[in-house]
């Protein structure tokens, strides 16, 4: 939880400039890292129930007493947990966000970001000095089946939220159409798309590993029949010809200007005259959007996506220009009503 400061102590550092508000990054990122152990140590699922005395509470995570209790004492100062005499116990905001069986439950979010941050922004400055990423992200994800599930499930739950509104901007496809979901992954919006044109055909390309969660939403919604998930590499496999739709969803900003213009130039030939392609990004610099949380989440990320992938947050005229050099016309962009960083950009191959 960010660091709970009165408007008079918050005062100096955010409205003023008479102390450092450097310092408060620090206690949030401190903050921040100590709710991460929270998670991985289980914590917050031992109180679940109840509160509990720091002894039964090591117990029950199999962790150091006193290490623990200092633990739970941070926890304490950051408001993740109460404590009343010896027993901790979760608070309200942690009851109800950061358990896994919660509705809305956070902890995907947190979990992987917290292994972001932990495990590869350590050498953030490498990447800015040589000016490309220090590895493979996905290939790194691939090898760590709780993160992806993680990340996968934070994307599934996104696409939960705004498939309706991007299926309504979307042309409808012929009655018999076909869709191609390229880096699909959990395959969500392949199944809104599906559900919405019971006609629709679907299919799903990623790694392997990303698959897993998209197998299990496709026989969720009993479209095995409809969609197939294909396992291959969105830049190398074979794109059979004559798609009406190809989605590419949270997937340019993963590469840079050369690479994009050759994924672009492959979509073009897996679509006929008059389809569409649909990118759903949180675009860089956006006049409608305010500087705040959206802003600033956007600006942290495309620094991610350049040290973790090579890729950025592109601007609209950006991704316009490439789109036209990759043959098509009638670019749109349209703000998700229900984000303040996604953008839906439709354009139709010549
Ligand atoms: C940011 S996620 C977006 C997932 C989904 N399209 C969405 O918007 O929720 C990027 C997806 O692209 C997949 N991906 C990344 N590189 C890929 C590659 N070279 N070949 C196939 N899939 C890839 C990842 O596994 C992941 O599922």
């Amino acid at each position: 939880m960010p660091v709970p400061l009165s408007p008079d102590e918050a005062r100096p550092f955010i409205d003023t400039d008479q102390a450092p508000a450097a310092h408060l990054d620090m206690l949030n990122a401190l903050s921040f890292r100590t709710v991460v152990a929270g998670l991985r140590l289980g914590v917050f699922e031992a109180l679940a129930d109840g509160p509990l005395p720091v002894s039964t509470l090591a117990e029950r995570t199999g962790t150091d007493q006193l290490g623990l209790r200092l633990l739970a004492d941070a926890l304490v100062g950051f408001n993740y947990l109460t404590r009343s005499g010896t027993d901790y116990a979760n608070s309200a905001n942690t009851t109800r966000w950061l358990l896994r069986s919660a509705p809305d439950s956070f902890v995907p979010v947190l979990s992987f970001w917290g292994t972001v941050v932990t495990e590869l922004w350590g050498d953030l400055e490498t990447s800015v000095r040589q000016g490309g990423p220090t590895g493979d992200f996905y290939a790194w994800l691939e090898q760590r089946p709780d993160t992806l599930a993680d990340f996968q499930t934070m994307l599934r739950r996104l696409s939960g939220w705004l498939s309706e509104e991007i299926v309504s901007l979307v042309p409808a496809p012929p009655a018999d159409g076909r869709v191609l979901d390229l880096g699909g992954g959990h395959a969500g919006y392949t199944v809104a798309f599906c559900q919405a044109y019971p006609g629709l055909r679907g299919t799903v390309v990623d790694l392997p590993g990303a698959l897993t969660q998209g197998a299990a939403a496709v026989a969720e919604a009993q479209l095995d029949d409809r969609v197939e998930l294909r396992p291959g590499d969105l830049l190398t496999a074979d794109l059979d010809p004559g798609y009406d739709l190809v989605l590419l969803f949270n997937i340019v900003h993963g590469y840079d200007e050369p690479q994009l213009a050759g994924l672009l130039d492959r979509v073009a030939g897996a679509l006929r005259p008059g389809g569409r392609v649909v990118l759903l990004e949180p675009l860089a610099e956006v006049p409608q959007r305010p500087p705040g949380v959206a802003d600033s989440f956007v600006r942290a990320f495309s620094l991610n996506l350049f040290h973790t992938q090579g890729g950025r947050a592109y601007r609209f005229e950006d991704l316009a220009k490439l789109l036209a050099a990759a043959g098509f016309t009638d670019v749109e962009q349209h703000l998700l009503t229900r984000s303040d960083a996604d953008h839906l950009v439709i354009a139709t191959k010549l």
